[in-house]
């Protein structure tokens, strides 16, 4: 299934340790070269933060990739691509102008290699003010229920005058403020005008949707779609908004929220978006975004049955917390190379 070069790797980026990597990468060097070239092993090379790679690559992946013929290797940032795999695929979530470049020349020379995703369809989920435009974009009124994007304002001035826009563009108190920049989770909740005034710019402003305290994690995986319950910020009682003047700060909550799949909740909170409006979201998505490996994070507006919303989209997000994504990733790596396969001439010709 490769396809020329050698297989290498090393140290992944900065905070990978380099001993460990250079071991992995001897071993998986040693695995490929041995192996004959018909049941040669997919191979996946990897580019991931040691967290990511911690949290994504953990013992039951690597385990039942391996039964399957999967084997994973580091990738060393430093190093040209082109003298490292040949890979299969190439699997990564780093940020950085530079890395972005190499990956796109790689591309150019490497049309046969799969490269999950590609870079420039990343970017889109890396900013909130683009991050929710295609689902903004998107119609699905009569799809067992609707999916909108929470009105929101994207604010780069001084802060002073943070409520005069807010007022001009009709947006109701209390708002989330996020970071422009996806990768920070310094999020903060404001109650009144006043406090508008102490966020800090760039910031998309979000009206809070009440959700009663429960959000959808929709992973998607190609085309495998898993959701999962998370517990959220709880509703707000907006009588009791003047009681509740001032910024409150709340980073990093999503991941800090435990999973509610065994909560005892309210049925009518708990109840899962439809399949059919799930399937619809997912594949009109992937096919906007050019993306195979995101996240959808949707919430119920509260005391609806279908009203849903987007608040938040993540690139190659925590797989490691979707039950059975050993399975289910394993699968998809192997289907895009059987779709590869079919795609070649000589394929085809046998078919007749
Ligand atoms: N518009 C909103 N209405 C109600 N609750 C919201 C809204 N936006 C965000 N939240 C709450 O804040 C949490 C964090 O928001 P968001 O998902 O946008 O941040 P994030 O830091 O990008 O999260 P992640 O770790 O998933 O990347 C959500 O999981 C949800 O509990
Ligand atoms: O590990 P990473 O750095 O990719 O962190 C991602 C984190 O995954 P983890 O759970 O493996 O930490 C995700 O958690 P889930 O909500 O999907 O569980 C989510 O918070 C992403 O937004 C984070 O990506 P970032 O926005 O920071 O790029
Ligand atoms: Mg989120
Ligand atoms: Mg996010």
């Amino acid at each position: 299934m490769v396809s020329g070069g050698r297989v290498g790797g090393g140290e992944g980026e900065g905070e990978v340790a380099a001993v460990e990597v250079a071991a992995v990468a001897v071993a998986d060097e040693e695995e490929v070269a041995q192996a004959p070239a018909a049941a040669r092993e997919l191979v996946v090379g990897y580019a991931l933060t040691s967290k990511k790679a911690k949290s994504f690559l953990q013992p039951k992946l690597r385990g039942l990739a391996r039964k399957k013929g999967i084997l994973f290797v580091a990738i060393d940032q430093k190093r040209p691509l082109s003298d490292q795999g040949p890979f299969d695929i190439v699997l990564h979530k780093l940020t950085g102008r530079e890395w972005q470049q190499l990956l796109e020349e790689y591309r150019e020379e490497h049309p046969e290699v799969t490269v999950l995703d590609p870079p420039g369809a990343i970017e889109h989920l890396l900013n909130r003010q683009s991050m929710l435009q295609e689902v903004s974009e998107l119609d699905l009124s009569d799809c067992h229920g609707r999916v909108g994007v929470p009105k929101q304002l994207f604010v780069n001035t001084d802060p002073s005058s943070i409520p005069a826009a807010v007022m001009r563009a009709g947006l109701s108190l209390p708002l989330v403020a996020k970071p422009l920049v996806a990768k920070s989770h310094e999020l903060s909740l404001a109650y009144d005008p006043i406090s508008l005034t102490k966020l800090e710019p760039p910031l998309v402003l979000q009206e809070f949707v009440n959700h009663g305290g429960v959000l959808f994690k929709v992973y998607i995986v190609g085309d495998a779609i898993r959701v999962v319950r998370r517990f959220s910020l709880p509703n707000v009682d907006v009588g009791d908004l003047p009681n509740n003047a001032g910024v409150f700060r709340f980073p990093r909550v999503s991941c800090a929220s435990a999973n509610a799949d065994d909560a005892d909740l309210d049925p009518h909170v708990a109840e899962l978006p439809p399949r059919p409006l799930l399937e619809i979201l997912a594949r009109e998505l992937r096919r906007r975004l050019g993306l195979r490996l995101f996240n959808i994070d949707m919430i119920r507006e509260h005391g609806t049955r279908d009203r849903f919303y987007v608040i938040d989209m993540n690139y190659f997000p925590g797989y490691g917390k979707m039950p059975g994504y050993e399975h289910v990733f394993t699968d998809f790596l192997l289907s895009l190379v059987q779709k590869e396969y079919k795609r070649r001439p000589s394929y085809s010709s046998c078919e007749g």
